[in-house]
């Protein structure tokens, strides 16, 4: 069976073809594209099928979408200015099966995916008596994902998807709260997602140089999360406190699925970013920041933290999720 999975960015689509007997996957084609270079997903699928050069049509389409995604209604992506409409992009691809799934969800599905060498441990926590406990997955990329997901009795996840990354910013400490009132001045609604996102680097960033320097020159407005790393590893100190409020701002938000979710299984993260900060992920600092909870501190503690360092996840995820969907 003839699958395509793809994992749609707000930066990055990544696509695959596959080739499926039983539960056995062959690659045949795989490519990553820059979703703003596309006016839509319709564009991008016949842009992919001609590359991928196939002579037979999909029989089967699964497509992980950063946005809610509902039943019988249109889907509209969050962070970049495409809806898709499940009908027309079906009759368009001809395949017999189009699947739409929350990105993290997608995600979620992928880490049974993941082997050792997919990820490493932040945080050891306390390792689980049996197998049967909730999961967590949050990271942030373009925006800020988060899904969960409980085992079943037949050894599969359930998968839950979440919009948790546009909950209410709370800051917290005397730093943070300077922060919120400077985001409050450009944004109506102040979720975690402005701030622990690519964009949310470059937010950080300006809000630095405005708290330290006093004034936000014009053409250091545009440094997005990449150059704002790199910049920190080159010494610059505006550039390097925001990635330490920003590898901050993670970490509590971390903390916060870690009590939501009390995931004992698993707290995984990944996205894009988190793998690239890793230097940042992998301290102390981000662990105490992780687990500053008040009286819910040692609980906090005893989740394990895994980043995950294997970049296709999201792409296995929708694979995994269209081969289940097919083949049950
Ligand atoms: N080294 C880095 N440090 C911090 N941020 C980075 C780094 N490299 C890329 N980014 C930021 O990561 C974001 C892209 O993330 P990602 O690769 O997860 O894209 P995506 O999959 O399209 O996003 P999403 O799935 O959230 O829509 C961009 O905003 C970019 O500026």
């Amino acid at each position: 069976m003839d699958i395509i999975a793809g994992d749609i960015g707000g930066t990055k689509s990544w696509l695959v073809w596959v080739k499926a007997k039983e539960s056995v996957a062959e690659t045949c084609f795989e490519q990553v594209y820059a979703s703003a270079d596309f006016p839509d997903a319709e564009t991008l699928l016949q842009q992919f099928m001609a590359d991928a050069r196939q002579t037979v049509k999909p029989e089967s389409v699964c497509l992980a979408l950063p946005g809610p995604v509902q039943a019988g209604q249109p889907t509209r992506l969050t962070n970049l200015d495409w809806t898709l409409e499940k009908a027309s992009l079906q009759t368009q691809l001809g395949a017999r099966q189009l699947l739409f799934i929350n990105d993290f969800q997608a995600a979620a599905q992928g880490i049974s995916t993941l082997t050792t060498d997919g990820y490493v441990v932040l945080n050891v926590g306390e390792t689980p008596e049996d197998e049967g406990q909730t999961c967590a997955i949050t990271g942030a990329g373009t925006g800020l994902g988060l899904a969960w997901m409980q085992p079943q009795a037949n050894g599969r996840y359930h998968t839950f998807a979440t919009e948790g990354g546009h909950t209410d910013f709370a800051p917290a400490n005397a730093q943070q709260e300077r922060l919120l009132a400077f985001m409050r001045q450009r944004y109506p609604h102040v979720s975690w997602e402005r701030l622990v996102s690519g964009p949310g680097v470059n937010q950080v960033y300006q809000f630095c140089l405005q708290d330290m320097t006093g004034e936000i020159p014009a053409d250091l407005r545009e440094r997005n999360g990449a150059i704002v790393n790199q910049a920190a590893l080159a010494g610059d100190p505006v550039a390097t406190a925001a990635m330490q409020l920003f590898t901050d701002l993670y970490a509590n938000w971390v903390g916060n699925v870690a009590l939501l979710y009390q995931p004992r299984g698993g707290l995984y993260l990944g996205g894009g970013i988190s793998a690239r900060i890793q230097p940042w992920l992998q301290t102390q600092r981000f662990l105490d920041a992780c687990f500053d909870k008040g009286r819910m501190s040692d609980l906090a503690r005893q989740m394990p933290i895994y980043l995950i360092t294997n970049t296709r996840l999201g792409v296995q995820g929708a694979l995994a999720a269209a081969m289940h969907h097919t083949m049950g």
